[in-house]
């Protein structure tokens, strides 16, 4: 990206800390000044002294000199500590703005990028551009003015010194251009190396116990040690490529001084300068060497920077395809599906679900069945508007979930997978997914409807209980039960559960069943399962097969047919048909 838009992109996060900025530009401009100050400080003392003046006459122009040395101190202090507080400032408002940015985008982009990927952008690119945020315009502008000011000082004693200034200026920037591009390259491939990083361990940390039951160890170790093994060789190189630019920029600063030391010396040798003077010349030389090598720094953090900065850009001009439709608000109450006609595709050329239509009336409870892979998870997807099909349009409430914005639609949907979100926290956080405007009353109203009273005892702390993270020391169905208050809580027109009652117990599984008997009440409902069983309170059958409807109707007239799919698995009694 270009330097100019990369400006552009910061200034949006920089305008509101201007003031902060303008301050920041004013103590370093001081601070500067002080420091052209400094040595003429010297040349007073040193020439006064060398005249043999009296000591008082010294005093002033000592207190001068150390006032300001301390002064010089205590201005670079404190522009530093500023300028870390507009970094902050600044990036935590980009981490936010990103953070917002990924949640809104849709599952397809989510399945492409791993969460290790996504924390290295928002995180690791961010802070790289904290320090570039607060320092470069700062520290470039203030090392610039104090340059010139060196070199007009030196032009005015004398076009010696001067131009022996402006040569060993010239050369090291020379020198800090001709190697400072090595470095550059360099920094680019370590952030990709530490997004790879990342990624893959986030990958594993979540899938740690098959890892581990399945003896996935060292294959996992032996990956991560050849991962880390790449990323250090190439920071190896980085830092030896940059530590070299540095040791170059530090020799060009020592001839200079060297050049400049000879010079005085000559010139105070055959009495055309003061003593005062000749250190004056030589201080002068000495302050050319660290705005070079700022100028360095910042150069080598810029380069990071505008890596950083174009990946960020990247991410943000990645825009969701499922956007806000612009209707109003759902009906309140049980509300229908209807699906007309639709078919959907992950991948071109490969239809998940084909020509699919059926209508579920308000208040109904659908059962979904079929083999594994048949689509009915891509069928909830669809309804939650995760994705949109290719062909045809999906009704919830009469509505074209299209035309609806995703938070009304959302809202009044209440899906619950096997896998239940929890959060580490207490058990009012995780209830009311740290919604503040719900009460302890409305959660302990929501447990002793779905009949849970009993059960929620176990809680020794009641609602201040703790939850490890990820559900940390809960068992699935307890999670499940959770889940299902915190679903309660939000009140959903529809309710989705997905292979709700695998890997439960008979008796959380009892608890749960009246939980959920309970929880739909006066709602509509879909329900998938791999077992019969968890159909058995549907008042529909839908049986896919290979993304098609196998048959679609009231469950006892199904049951009763016996030419009914549905029937045949019944009486095959067989869990194996439908796994
Ligand atoms: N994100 C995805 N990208 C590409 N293909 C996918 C994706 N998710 C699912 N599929 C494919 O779509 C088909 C239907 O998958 P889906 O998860 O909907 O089936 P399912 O009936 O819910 O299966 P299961 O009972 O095993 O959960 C499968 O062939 C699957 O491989």
């Amino acid at each position: 990206m270009s330097l100019h838009s990369a400006f552009r992109f910061l200034w949006t996060y920089l305008r509101p800390l201007s003031g902060f900025l303008l301050l920041l530009v004013t103590l370093l401009t001081g601070a500067t000044v002080l420091r052209l100050l400094f040595p003429q400080l010297l040349r007073s003392l040193v020439d006064r002294t060398m005249e043999g003046a009296p000591l008082p006459e010294l005093v002033l122009p000592a207190g001068l000199f150390l006032a300001a040395a301390l002064l010089i101190q205590v201005l670079r202090i404190t522009a530093t500590m500023l300028s870390e507080r507009i970094a902050w400032k600044a990036t935590n408002a980009l981490r936010l703005d990103l953070a917002r940015h990924v949640l809104g985008l849709d599952l397809a982009f989510h399945k492409e990028h791993t969460p290790g990927e996504l924390i290295e952008r928002i995180d690791g690119d961010v802070t790289v551009l904290a320090g570039f945020f607060s320092q470069f315009v700062a520290q470039v502008g203030a090392s610039l003015l104090l340059i010139g000011g060196v070199l007009v000082v030196l032009f005015t004693e004398g076009p010696l010194p001067g131009l022996v200034g402006l040569g060993s200026f010239a050369l090291g920037i020379a020198a800090m251009l001709a190697v400072s591009s090595l470095s550059v390259k360099a920094w680019a491939g370590i952030r990709a190396s530490s997004a790879e990083m990342m990624s893959f361990v986030e990958e594993h940390i979540a899938g740690r116990e098959e890892v581990k039951a399945l003896g996935a160890d060292r294959y996992v170790l032996r990956r991560l040690m050849a991962l880390s093994a790449r990323h250090w060789r190439l920071r190896w190189r980085a830092r030896a490529l940059e530590t070299t630019a540095a040791g170059v920029t530090y020799v060009t600063w020592v001839l200079g001084q060297f050049a400049m030391l000879l010079l005085a010396w000559s010139l105070y040798r055959n009495g055309s300068l003061s003593l005062g003077t000749a250190m004056m010349l030589f201080f002068y030389a000495d302050l050319l060497g660290e705005p070079i090598s700022t100028i360095r720094n910042q150069m080598d953090e810029m380069q990071r920077a505008r890596a950083a900065l174009g990946r960020l850009v990247k991410l943000k001009a990645v825009s969701p395809a499922i956007t806000d439709g612009a209707g109003g608000a759902l009906r309140d109450g049980p509300l229908s599906v209807t699906l007309e006609r639709v078919s959907f595709q992950y991948e071109e050329g490969r239809l998940v679900l084909n020509d699919v239509s059926f209508h579920l009336e308000p208040g109904r409870t659908l059962g979904i069945l079929g083999r594994t892979g048949s689509g009915k998870s891509s069928l909830i997807r669809l309804l939650c508007r995760f994705y949109d099909p290719q062909e045809g349009t999906v009704r919830i409430g009469g509505s074209d979930i299209r035309q609806l914005p995703l938070d009304e639609l959302r809202s009044r949907i209440g899906l619950i997978s096997q896998e239940v979100g929890l959060f580490g926290g207490t058990l009012r956080d995780n209830l009311a997914l740290f919604n503040p405007a719900i009460t302890d009353e409305q959660i302990w109203a929501a447990v002793h409807r779905l009949g849970l009273t009993g059960w929620f005892g176990r809680f020794e702390d009641g609602l201040d209980s703790r939850i490890g993270p990820a559900g940390g020391g809960l068992s699935a169905g307890e999670a499940q039960l959770l889940a299902l208050v915190r679903l309660s809580l939000r009140d959903p027109g529809l309710v989705i559960l997905d292979e709700f009652t695998a890997r439960i117990d008979p008796v959380t599984e009892a608890l749960l069943q009246r939980a959920v008997d309970r929880l739909l009440a006066g709602r509509t409902a879909i329900i998938i399962a791999h077992r019969l069983t968890t159909v058995e309170r549907a008042d529909d059958i839908l049986v896919l097969d290979q993304g098609s409807i196998l048959e679609w109707g009231p469950r006892r007239i199904l049951a009763r047919d016996t030419r009914s799919h549905y029937n045949r698995l019944r009486s095959a009694g067989s869990e194996e048909v439908l796994a």
